[in-house]
């Protein structure tokens, strides 16, 4: 097996006295990374999707906790934690859909529920962000694997968003088959939706996998239908926000739309997603927060009004696809299927147990 190397851009790394960010807002004209030192500034970027994506978001935000927290002057512990749960829920409020954002934050504050000493949490702090990042990355490599073994050489496969590289640690979830297999000399055809209305997939998906040199075509989000019909799309894989017990999946608007063609068209359709992007607290898809954002991202494009002034916009950023329209959630642990109640129950108790 031939392994082949190419660059596999990250979103974000730790820098001690800043976090090094990738401004994805600039691509893929500009490939800039950006120096936060503030939580502000990380909240700001979380929100405006400097940094997007469910992992990627839940890493940036572990590291801005911990950013901060190593500069709070509090000397009492109690003070610390006081504060340290303040600025938790501050970044927990930058984007409600993605629930590794919070994930990722409970898991700092769990971290330091044993700490003796402010300096111990705040050392503690920085090390359970630092694993997260690498677990995560090790988590997409794997969820690449499970993913490939699913497709055939040379299948054309639809995605939309994007759930690369930039989006995650490292790999992304939806694209980390097309990683490995373009390191495997595995040949695969991509054709990914533009993703309105800030083009996800146009400026990152792209982007991402020419500079891999996987085989990508780009489609508005209308042509999803013709082109599986005219190019013999023969399966969709996407990424994912939130995945409530009962398998409902919450991922980039456009996405239910997918679920749907695939089940009119007879051909699978796959969520990738890691363990962090389950939340077990919640029955199903209902009760998963859809953030609304700004009308302008759909009245203007490249700072161009296309609406009139003063028109009603909806601008719903997620959807929520129905358990019974996913063939197969492709996570770390393998491909579930099936009656999702019971088997994301079983994967509940493992990781509870763990
Ligand atoms: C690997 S999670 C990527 C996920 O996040 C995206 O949303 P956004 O760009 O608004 O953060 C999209 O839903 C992707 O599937």
């Amino acid at each position: 097996m031939t392994q082949r190397s190419f660059t596999i851009p990250r979103s974000v790394e730790w820098k001690e006295t800043h976090i090094l960010l990738l401004d994805q807002q600039k691509l893929p004209a500009l490939s800039e990374y950006i120096e936060l030192y503030r939580i502000e500034d990380v909240w700001e970027a979380i929100k405006t999707l400097k940094v997007r994506g469910a992992p990627a978001i839940g890493i940036t935000a572990a590291f801005g906790l911990a950013l901060s927290a190593s500069q709070y002057e509090e000397d009492s512990l109690t003070e610390f934690k006081e504060r340290l749960q303040e600025e938790k829920d501050y970044l927990a409020g930058s984007r409600p859909t993605a629930v590794n954002l919070t994930w990722a934050l409970n898991r700092l504050a769990s971290a330091c529920k044993g700490v003796q000493s402010v300096n111990e949490a705040k050392t503690v702090l920085i090390h359970e962000a630092i694993q997260i990042q690498v677990e995560d990355e090790e988590t997409c490599r794997q969820i690449g694997a499970h993913g490939l073994k699913l497709f055939s050489r040379n299948e054309r496969i639809m995605t939309i968003c994007n759930a690369g590289s930039i989006a995650t640690a490292r790999y992304g979830t939806a694209l980390a088959p097309f990683y490995l297999a373009q390191e495997q000399d595995f040949p695969l055809q991509v054709y990914a939706c533009e993703t309105r209305p800030v083009f996800q997939g146009a400026r990152l998906t792209a982007w991402e996998l020419m500079q891999a040199g996987v085989d990508v075509t780009l489609i508005t989000d209308s042509m999803a239908a013709f082109t599986i019909q005219q190019k013999g799309i023969s399966a969709i894989i996407t990424g994912a926000d939130r995945i409530a017990r009962n398998g409902d999946t919450a991922n980039k608007i456009g996405t239910f739309n997918l679920a749907l063609l695939a089940r009119a068209f007879g051909i699978p359709f796959y969520i990738a997603a890691p363990l962090s992007t389950f939340d077990f607290s919640i029955e199903t898809g209902a009760e998963i927060p859809i953030e609304e954002r700004d009308p302008e991202e759909i009245t203007f494009a490249a700072g161009t009004r296309i609406a009139p002034e003063g028109v009603a916009v909806y601008n719903p950023a997620f959807d929520v696809t129905p358990a019974e329209f996913i063939t197969g959630i492709i996570t770390e642990k393998g491909v579930i299927s099936g009656n999702y109640q019971d088997v994301i129950s079983g994967l509940f108790a493992q990781t509870a147990a763990n």
